[in-house]
């Protein structure tokens, strides 16, 4: 029986251990600080969590507009949504582990560090367990980055992962950084009812976006009273007795009550042992693997953030079970990046599947783009949704459909039509023709599709 060893107990890591289980392997999975990793303890699972209840208070902040008088002062507890937050939290972890269990995965509570190919070290609370392997899967997740001059404290000045020790709404939260971690925050912190500054180093917010969607975002943002700052870069952050002071490179500052640094990850690699067992790492600091997972050394796979593919959770887990499928024999299908759908959960939401348009605007390939804004939807006007748009990209001739951008409430839920095309390589006219509810969002998916239609 071949026996695996998985480090690292995210999405990566346990869903490569119920998969190796079910094909048959031994498994034994190290994990330091809770089953689930920083996806369900930290990272993930918490800010959705947060954002329900934010969204639920932006919706509420539109009451007016169907008819319903509210108080004034409809908030947040913050205490009792922070403690929601990491009860639900840990209780998706204690799922997990049963999972597990159920699935005869072997679990230690400790430190992993390579000594070889063959042989991994577990330090834990009772001492060392040294365990002979004939695989190993690297699963060791990625932590907050910070900068010397913005040391967290936990109190004031906090990372994503020490949020939820807030007992207080935020009277004024400075969020550094705008990838999708920084915009997500202010989203949240602002639908909460807290003042919220956005320092953003580059010229709009989610650089990595489609660039319509940012700017809607954006755009809202600052209706919403947000005050976004494009082109500024934080220098250093410092206590001010009962606040917070950002400096800026360019010598601005901005005072705030808090600050939260999302300012990227950094790959968990130190202390692995990977220099000594020769696994080679990327100009980044990441594991490099192919698409079926493999390290430089034989043996040894890697999967998730540790690898800085693409830094979702869901791509985590398709790395970890296409790893074990590779290792034990089974039919593997290597990672295709082409057809990951994501969603940034901001308000409203932007999600995304397939090609982008800067890859079809880079590309060679004739596509043809569709853009609908859902002002003009029925069910949107009746819902009060102002904002948003369906945009489908499909080849040229044959309709194919390639790739997709929806900015809608519940945007995560909308784009699984248009991810059920990119995967089955479906045409415009498939998807235009297959009936929607009326009246419906999504009825404006099949519009812009029917808008990609061409005389045969
Ligand atoms: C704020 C935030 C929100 C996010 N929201 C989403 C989202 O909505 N959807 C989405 O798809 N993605 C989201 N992501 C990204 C997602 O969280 C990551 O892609 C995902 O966590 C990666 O999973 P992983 O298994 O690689 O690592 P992790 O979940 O980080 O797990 C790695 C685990 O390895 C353990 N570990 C590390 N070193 C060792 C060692 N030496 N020995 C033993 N154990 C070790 C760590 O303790 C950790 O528990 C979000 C990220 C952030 C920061
Ligand atoms: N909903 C989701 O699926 C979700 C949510 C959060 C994160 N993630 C994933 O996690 C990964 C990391 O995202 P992220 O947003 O945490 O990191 P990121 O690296 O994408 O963004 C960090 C941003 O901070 C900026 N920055 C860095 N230093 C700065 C400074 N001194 N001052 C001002 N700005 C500064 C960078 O220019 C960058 O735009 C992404 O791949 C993302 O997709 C996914």
């Amino acid at each position: 029986m071949t026996h695996v060893t998985i480090v690292g107990g995210g999405p990566g890591g346990y869903e490569a251990a119920l998969v190796a289980s079910r094909l048959g392997a031994e498994v034994t999975l190290i994990e330091r600080d809770g089953l689930g990793g920083s996806t369900v303890l930290t990272d993930c699972v918490p800010s959705k969590t947060l954002i329900a209840t934010s969204d639920l208070l932006t919706e509420v902040g539109t009451s007016a507009e169907l008819g319903v008088q509210l108080p004034k002062d409809v908030r947040a507890d913050i205490a009792a949504v922070n403690a929601r937050v990491l009860t639900l939290a840990q209780a998706q972890s204690d799922d997990i582990a049963k999972r597990l269990t159920t699935s005869n995965v072997t679990m230690i509570d400790g430190t992993a560090t390579l000594e070889s190919a063959g042989v991994v070290t577990a330090t834990t609370a009772d001492g060392e367990v040294r365990i002979e392997t004939d695989a190993i899967l690297l699963a060791t997740g990625a932590h907050p980055r910070v900068s010397s001059d913005a040391q967290p404290d936990g109190e004031r000045i906090l990372t994503w992962e020490q949020v939820y020790n807030l007992q207080d709404l935020p009277e004024h939260m400075i969020v550094v950084g705008s990838g999708v971690t920084g915009a997500e925050f202010a989203s949240a912190y602002n639908g909460l009812g807290a003042a919220v500054t956005l320092v953003s180093s580059r010229d709009r917010v989610l650089p990595g976006e489609d660039i319509d969607a940012a700017n809607v975002i954006e755009a809202v943002f600052t209706r919403r009273g947000m005050t976004v700052m494009g082109n500024s870069r934080m220098a250093s952050v410092e206590r001010t007795g009962e606040g917070v002071r950002v400096t800026l490179t360019d010598g601005r500052t901005v005072d705030g009550s808090h600050c939260l640094l999302a300012i990227g990850s950094i790959p968990n690699t130190e202390g692995l042992g990977l220099e000594e067992v020769g696994v080679a790492l990327n100009e980044h600091g990441f594991v490099h693997v192919d698409r079926v997972s493999r390290t430089s050394v034989r043996g040894i796979y890697a999967a998730g953030d540790v690898t800085g593919v693409l830094m979702l959770a869901s791509v985590a887990a398709q790395q970890g079970r296409i790893a074990m499928s590779h290792l034990l024999g089974d039919a593997v299908h290597p990672l295709d990046l082409g057809k990951v759908a994501s969603n940034v959960f901001t308000s409203p939401e932007i999600a995304t599947v397939g090609l982008s348009q800067q890859q079809v605007d880079e590309s060679d390939l004739q596509i043809d783009v569709a853009m609908l804004p859902l002002a003009s939807n029925p069910r949107a006007k009746m819902q009060g949704v102002h904002d948003g748009f369906v945009k489908i990209f499909a080849r040229r001739g044959m309709g194919i459909v390639v790739g997709g951008v929806v900015v809608a409430p519940r945007a995560s839920e909308l784009i699984h039509a248009l991810s059920l095309a990119v995967s089955a390589s479906l045409t415009v006219d498939q998807v235009a023709d297959a009936f929607t509810v009326y009246p419906s969002l999504s009825g404006s998916v099949a519009e812009a599709a029917r808008r990609l239609h061409r005389l045969g």
